[in-house]
């Protein structure tokens, strides 16, 4: 059966549920304000209790990998089981992973992730661009071919990413807006029709701390992950002013500003409706 286009199911399930990707990001620190011990029965109280309070309401989640990995094999596992249950929910899965590598790497990577029946498959996955956005080819081709998605960096919500990301290439372009052109392309050739349509397969990751991102995003013709809202000073009011006529294409998401009202899943419920509700 062919696969239905990411873009097609991320605008079906938040027409459903609005848009907002909830990080589920188990911090030691948010085991403690859980009341869970910093061990793998506490990871997998903390992660899977997150899609079981939230995962008939929010569209989309996004896991931290490295804050599973931390565990070892037994993290993993616990990945493993919060994106299948993320699956059952009827939500999508965004696992924040960002590789990178030369394409033959890549090529695991991707099967890693984005294959239907890995263990860790994913609706979508964030990559970095740092080896070349070229490098992530094999990545985004298997993206497509299985109806998922890749979100590349482009202006992260860290402040010390401006040095790489706003510095001019040889036509003067900032490396940031080469990443974006260069996404916007792919999505084109993939069929994706322009900016207001159905989001093509790669989207790009620009942080919401900044009022000036340094960059055009009007043309852009993917989904934009926007972090950086609620423990990084990023606020969803700013959103209009940040992303202009792109707003329609955001994807805000916020980890420990949810996931800080835990572990009591009405207040959970709560506090992912409000972000919802600010957004409009
Ligand atoms: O530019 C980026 C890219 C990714 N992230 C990730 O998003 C969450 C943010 O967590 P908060 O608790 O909402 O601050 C985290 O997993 C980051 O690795 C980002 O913040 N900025």
């Amino acid at each position: 059966m062919p696969h239905i286009p990411y873009g097609a199911r991320l605008a079906e399930v938040t027409a459903a549920r609005g848009r907002l990707c909830v990080g589920i990001d188990p911090h030691p620190s948010m085991l403690d304000a859980w009341g869970l011990e910093r061990t793998v029965a506490g990871l997998e109280s903390c992660a899977r209790g997150m899609v079981e309070a939230l995962g008939a309401t929010v569209a989309v989640f996004k896991p931290q990998s490295a804050l599973f990995e931390e565990y070892g094999s037994a993290g993993i596992a616990v990945l493993e089981r919060t994106l299948a249950d993320i699956r059952a929910a009827g939500a999508l899965s965004l696992l924040d992973v960002k590789r990178g590598d030369i394409g033959s790497t890549m090529a695991g990577y991707a099967r890693a992730y984005l294959l239907d029946d890995a263990p860790l498959a994913a609706d979508a996955i964030t990559l970095s661009p740092y080896l070349g956005y070229g490098s992530l080819q094999p990545a985004i081709d298997l993206a497509i071919a299985n109806g998922r998605g890749v979100y590349v960096l482009a202006r992260t919500s860290n402040p010390e990413g401006d040095h790489v990301q706003l510095a001019a290439g040889a036509d003067g372009r900032p490396v940031a807006q080469q990443i974006v052109d260069a996404a916007t392309a792919t999505n084109v050739a993939a069929g994706a029709s322009g900016a207001g349509g159905i989001p093509g397969p790669v989207g790009l990751v620009v942080g919401a701390t900044r009022v000036d991102t340094g960059i055009d995003l009007d043309a852009f013709n993917g989904s934009i992950l926007a972090p950086g809202i609620g423990a990084q000073g990023g606020k969803l009011d700013d959103l209009p002013t940040i992303f202009g006529t792109s707003l329609g294409n955001v994807l805000p998401t916020t980890s420990r500003g949810v996931m800080g009202q835990g572990p009591d899943a009405d207040e959970l419920r709560q506090a992912a409706r409000l972000n919802v509700m600010t957004m409009g």
